[in-house]
């Protein structure tokens, strides 16, 4: 935000410094005790689930009046709240590395917000792409094996996607080339045209071609969608374990 005063706290600061961009008005800083007397309107969390019950301590006295957002993957408000000294303004959020891009998607929730507060978050959040609130807390952790790391996921295809072009005979830079411009032409195609992957997808099958041939065996019930939920159900499971990490 232009007129507000942003600092990053960072056991790195130098590394931290070299992620903003030239002449970047944020302050980088490496211990809360730094910032002793200050108080902040609004802090994010971004530490590692397992680091958080070490690391929390030393943030108690920054936060007081301080709506506070941690986007650690699985650990509770609850728990969230006895590692801050019973502090209470609290949001869990699940963004998701596009967030770079200004293409992020990230899912928020917390127990009986202020209006204000669901305002601050969907303002931080829809500044670096877009965002929506969850009505019970376990959906986080589902809409964390989704969005969180669905980018992943993706990838993962435009890798095998390039490794089968390679099988096929094509040069292995070239075949990386077509993979990932597909993969940026589907997913521009599924943001400006609007209507759902389904419709799309089916607009790719021409009767009788080699997309009925390819998605014939891609999505047989043991391949893509049997993979795919697996791979959510793990991620989900992993979330739910991260609380007690
Ligand atoms: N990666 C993603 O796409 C997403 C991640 N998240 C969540 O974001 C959080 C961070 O994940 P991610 O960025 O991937 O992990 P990283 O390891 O990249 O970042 C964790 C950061 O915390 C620092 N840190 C570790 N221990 C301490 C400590 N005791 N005190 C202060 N700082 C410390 C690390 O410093 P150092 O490097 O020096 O150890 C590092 O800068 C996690 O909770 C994750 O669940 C949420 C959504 C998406
Ligand atoms: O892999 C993780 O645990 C984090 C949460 C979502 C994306 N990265």
């Amino acid at each position: 935000h232009p007129t507000a005063d942003v600092v990053a706290l960072d056991r790195d600061p130098e590394r931290a410094r070299l992620l903003l961009p030239p002449g970047s008005p944020v302050a980088v800083r490496q211990t809360p005790a730094e910032l002793a007397g200050w108080q902040p309107d609004l802090v994010i969390l971004a530490l590692k689930p397992q680091v958080l019950g070490a690391a929390l301590a030393e943030f108690i006295p920054l936060l007081r009046g301080a709506l506070v957002i941690s986007v650690a993957a699985g650990v509770g408000l609850s728990r969230l709240g006895e590692l801050l000294g019973g502090h209470r303004r609290l949001v869990r959020a699940m963004p998701n590395l596009p967030v770079v891009v200004g293409q992020g998607m990230t899912t928020l929730y917390a127990d009986s917000p202020a209006a204000a507060d669901v305002a601050a978050c969907t303002a931080v959040f829809d500044a670096v792409g877009q965002s929506a609130w969850v009505a019970s807390e376990g959906q986080i952790d589902a809409a964390t094996a989704i969005a969180g790391s669905g980018p992943a996921y993706f990838l993962a295809l435009v890798e095998q996607l390039a490794k089968a072009g390679e099988a096929e005979g094509l040069p292995a830079e070239l075949a990386q080339h077509l993979a990932s411009r597909t993969f940026i032409g589907a997913a521009s195609l599924l943001q400006q045209d609007g209507r759902p992957a389904a419709t799309l997808k089916a607009a790719v099958c021409s009767p009788r071609g080699t997309t009925e041939a390819g998605l014939a065996v891609l999505e047989q019930p043991d391949a893509l969608p049997r993979a795919v939920a697996a791979s959510v159900r793990a991620a989900h499971q992993r979330a739910v374990e991260l609380a007690d990490a």
